[in-house]
């Protein structure tokens, strides 16, 4: 995306527009500058749209060609990739599969969900470690697969270089989460709504309002909008309109572990009301499973105490996971 584009996008985006070129620069000065304008965005609003991430935009169509692809197939062949039928909550999950927001009816949204392929011998898959094992695949969809493991390969890039630009706005050293980027157990998820309906139910919506799990997410958007971020300052929902060309970045709930609530995890909803189908593609940085999340000394005052316990990776999701899905 150009200058000009940002510029004129700038005005309308509701959420901090975020140029991040610079991290992409040899010159550590050009990519500490980027971070201090992430790292303002992350103690205000927990929120951002980044422009300029280098992520081919040939393949983030053929992400959505894909997507629509398979949700537009008759539900029996959809459910044969049920994730009922995964040890590791991959596939298929059907509409009003999911409760995000406790007490609400279940989300009008359904959703696909793809994670690293580890084989069943996998002595972690064995282990039964939460989350690890293979990919449900729609064989008669030839581009699927290789669509998604291109478009997740350059998101596990991409969200890595953002939590460098996240350690240097903490004034840590840029490879501090580099442990935590390691063997991420990152997760794709390819989502659809249909138009939110006239005689949706009190509460029923696509998303309910909830904050991500995991560390990072980098969400890309149809044309139509549906997201909203609550906003502590108005105690209103912004209407976070999608800016072309951009990724919306969020933090979960680790980093706000991390940080003692300095960087926030933000609550956020969806409702489609554009009268279209809207396809998203949010995609979760979670981090090494074996990672200790724990408050970072340097987020902390004197005299000030962690208001968290400390938690590994896997833990947290497992716990995320039971909570959600009941
Ligand atoms: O579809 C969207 O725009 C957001 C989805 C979301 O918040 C989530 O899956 O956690
Ligand atoms: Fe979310």
């Amino acid at each position: 995306m150009n200058q000009s584009l940002c510029a004129r996008h700038l005005e309308a985006a509701a959420l901090p527009l975020i140029d991040i070129a610079g991290l992409f620069s040899p010159d550590l000065a050009e990519r500490t500058a980027v971070a201090e304008r992430i790292g303002a965005a992350c103690r205000e609003v927990g929120f951002f749209c980044v422009a300029n991430h280098g992520v081919d935009p040939a393949l983030q169509q053929a992400v959505f060609e894909q997507a629509r692809a398979f949700f537009s197939q008759p539900e029996a062949g959809k459910r044969a990739l049920d994730k009922v039928f995964s040890n590791a909550n991959r596939g298929y999950e059907p509409l009003r599969g999911q409760v995000l927001e406790a007490g609400a009816p279940a989300d009008l949204k359904e959703g696909f969900y793809i994670g690293e392929e580890l084989a069943e011998d996998d002595p972690r898959v064995l282990a039964g470690r939460f989350n690890h094992g293979a990919n449900q695949w729609p064989s008669e969809l030839a581009d699927f697969r290789p669509t998604m493991e291109r478009y997740r390969d350059a998101m596990n890039a991409l969200a890595a270089r953002v939590m460098g630009a996240i350690a240097l706005s903490l004034q840590l050293p840029e490879e501090h989460f580099a442990g935590f980027c390691r063997d991420s157990m990152s997760t794709l998820r390819l989502l659809h709504y249909p138009p939110q309906p006239a005689n949706a139910a009190p509460g029923e919506k696509g998303c309910g309002a909830h904050t991500d799990f995991g560390g990072l997410t980098l969400l890309l958007q149809d044309e139509n909008p549906g997201l909203q971020v609550w906003d502590r300052h108005s105690m209103s929902w912004i209407h976070a309109a999608p800016v072309p060309g951009t990724y919306v970045v969020n933090l979960g709930d680790m980093i706000a572990r991390w940080t003692n609530d300095q960087y926030r995890s933000t609550l956020h909803r969806v409702v489609n009301i554009s009268g279209r189908e809207r396809y998203s593609v949010p995609f979760f940085f979670s981090g090494n499973p074996d990672h200790l999340v724990e408050c970072l000394p340097t987020c902390l005052a004197a005299g000030e105490a962690p208001r968290y316990p400390a938690v590994t990776v896997e833990e947290h999701h497992r716990e995320m996971y039971r909570r959600t899905y009941g």
